[in-house]
């Protein structure tokens, strides 16, 4: 079935039975919708950009308690504190934010964690906010105004609410930002080697994450009348959690299906259990617990995904026609070197990597960097595109020294790169990773996304894209996921990616690897092509079949240091070295 028509049958269902259900089950699917809302800003923060946060509940806490306070202690109108709301919530955000996002792996769930308990604590202790009773008495929305008041309005409002967040997020998925945002998860450095600022991309959609668990805090306090620090512990953080896995942390719309089974569920066990069990307690969450493993075992990426190999959705064919999204960049000065190392050594502890490198790479030209197994090679290309600062030397683009400026500042200044380990977000398509490239050549940003101003300018990054998609030859694998191509395939998407940013200089880390004969063959006649065009080429690699009848110049490396550097035909028949590299492939 097509992907609209699945939605619309399903969105009439949800109106059709909050309508005519008894009140009970109105109220539950009320629930949902509020518990949906937070478990969809989860599933952009965890699933999507890998961020994990056990602190949400206390965002929709924030919100519940700041309308309790404005509406009960000082009589305002709901409508007035919802700004008031969303402003702490998402001002809570990003503190927290700009706090945790400098720190990584554990200790950001950790930072997320100690923030939950800490405010589940102030809520509970403090005696303006009623302490672990709560507020009561919290205004319901005027809804009467529309139609005799009735529970039914709620829910329809919630809903409401929730499907928009959830449309706004899927859009944001779709456009420029939602491609760095998926690529947060894959490798950071990749996204920053592209132009993304990772950590202030983080923050955002953390801040919006924030307002939307702070909308779903105002309309809950509304909806149930009182408020008290319970709903908005560590405990139902982790709940909303499983809501987003469950469902599907990647998928969207997992965070709806979640947040429904998780809820009916546990409504239905709450009923049967101590029939069963002949005793009440909290056995509900064991058992959750248990199906929630089994579940994850049999489905790991959560039942959106095995749901939606029943929907079709046709992806749109990008315009054709733009090939480049901006003018050509200014071309350096052609009789000095494009890129130079001076004196340049890398230290890690004790161990030189790379030890006093100078060479130059020309304007124009296709210079290649060989030598054995830990000669220094990865590391330069480090140094290059400064995801490494060296310990003494320069290295300086088109005159200008560029080492220690960041990796965000080479992807401006017209560098792109590959990654000796693919470095792709696999469950995306071959247009999507391409256009990741394209992302300094846009502007729009979270809003724009989401209210779909950014169609003319997202229709001229996929062109681009689609067009240096065709160009290194994959066009019939444009829709395809990247990681379900062949490793070569996937270094080709690489190639492409790097290709829409524009680059000046290309620097290629292994791109032979795992390519057949005549996969070898296309790309070197591509970057012969590219340097027709004004390209100038670095690369990294071991195919001296590929390396030697590609390149215009060598630099050979050994320990660290460089050996020799010329043209193919003179390192060849370097004796030094064929004894240290080249061996049997010389002759
Ligand atoms: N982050 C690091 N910390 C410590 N040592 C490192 C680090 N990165 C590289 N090295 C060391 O520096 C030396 C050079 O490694 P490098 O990866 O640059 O060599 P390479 O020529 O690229 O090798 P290969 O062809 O195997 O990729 C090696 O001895 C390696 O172990």
């Amino acid at each position: 079935m097509k992907r609209q028509t699945v939605f619309l049958c399903l969105a009439a269902l949800l109106f059709a039975a909050i309508a005519l259900a008894p009140g009970f089950y109105v109220n539950l699917l009320a629930y949902v919708g509020l518990y949906s809302l937070v478990a969809v800003g989860l599933v952009l923060l965890t699933g999507v950009a890998g961020v994990t946060s056990f602190g949400q509940a206390a965002f929709v806490g924030i919100a519940a308690y700041t309308t309790a306070v404005m509406t009960t202690t000082f009589g305002l109108s709901p409508w007035l504190s919802l700004p008031a709301c969303l402003a702490l919530s998402g001002l809570s955000a990003w503190i927290l934010g700009a706090i945790t996002f400098r720190l990584s792996g554990h200790y950001l769930a950790l930072g997320t964690m100690a923030w939950g308990l800490g405010l589940f604590y102030i809520m509970g202790d403090v005696a303006a906010l009623g302490g672990h009773t709560g507020i009561p008495g919290v205004p319901r929305l005027p809804l009467d105004l529309l139609y005799e008041y009735s529970g039914r309005w709620y829910a329809v409002l919630i809903w409401a609410v929730a499907i928009s967040v959830i449309i706004a997020i899927e859009r944001i998925l779709a456009s420029r930002k939602g491609r760095a945002i998926r690529a947060l998860k894959s490798g950071q450095q990749m996204a920053e080697s592209f132009g993304v600022n990772t950590y202030t991309l983080k923050i955002q959609i953390f801040v919006f994450t924030g307002l939307v668990a702070g909308l779903a805090g105002w309309l809950y306090a509304h909806y149930i009348g009182f408020v008290n620090p319970t709903p908005f512990g560590i405990y139902a953080s982790i709940e909303y959690l499983f809501m987003a896995v469950l469902g599907g942390a990647g998928y969207v719309w997992g965070a709806v299906l979640g947040a429904g089974i998780i809820t009916l569920l546990r409504h239905w066990l709450q009923d049967v259990l101590p029939l069963v069990l002949g005793r009440s307690g909290n056995f509900d969450i064991v058992v959750l617990g248990v199906i929630l493993m089994l579940v994850l075992h049999r489905a790991r990426n959560g039942i959106a995904p095995v749901l939606a190999r029943y929907v079709r959705s046709t992806p749109k064919e990008p315009p054709q026609g733009i090939t480049r999204l901006m003018p050509r960049r200014s071309q350096p000065d052609p009789a000095a070197p494009l890129l130079e190392l001076s004196g340049v050594t890398r230290k890690f502890g004790g161990l030189v990597a790379v030890n006093q490198l100078s060479f130059s790479l020309k304007n124009g030209e296709i210079l290649g960097l060989i030598g054995p197994n830990g000669a220094g090679k990865s590391t330069t290309f480090n140094l290059v595109t400064n995801v490494l600062a060296p310990t003494s030397g320069e290295v300086r683009y088109a005159g200008q020294r560029i080492d220690g400026t960041g990796m965000r500042n080479i992807a401006r200044l017209g560098i792109a790169r590959t990654f000796q380990h693919v470095q792709l977000v696999s469950d995306r398509s071959v247009l999507e990773n391409v256009a990741l490239g394209a992302y300094l050549h846009g502007k729009r940003g979270l809003t724009s996304a989401a209210l779909r101003l950014d169609q003319n300018e997202e229709a001229g990054l996929l062109a681009a894209a689609a067009a240096q998609v065709r160009r290194v030859g994959l066009a019939d694998k444009m829709h395809e996921a990247a990681g379900s191509l062949a490793l070569g395939q996937q270094r080709l998407i690489e190639v492409a990616r790097a290709l829409v940013t524009g680059p000046t200089l290309l620097l290629l880390d292994e791109p032979a690897a795992g390519l057949r004969h005549l996969e070898k063959q296309q790309l070197a006649q591509l970057l012969k092509d590219l340097r027709e065009d004004g390209v100038s080429i670095l690369l990294v690699e071991h195919d001296m079949d590929f390396v030697m009848n590609l390149v215009d110049r060598l630099v050979v490396m050994n320990f660290g240091e460089k050996l020799a550097s010329g043209e193919p035909r003179q390192i060849r028949n370097n004796p030094s070295v064929i004894e240290a590299y080249l061996g049997g492939e010389a002759a």
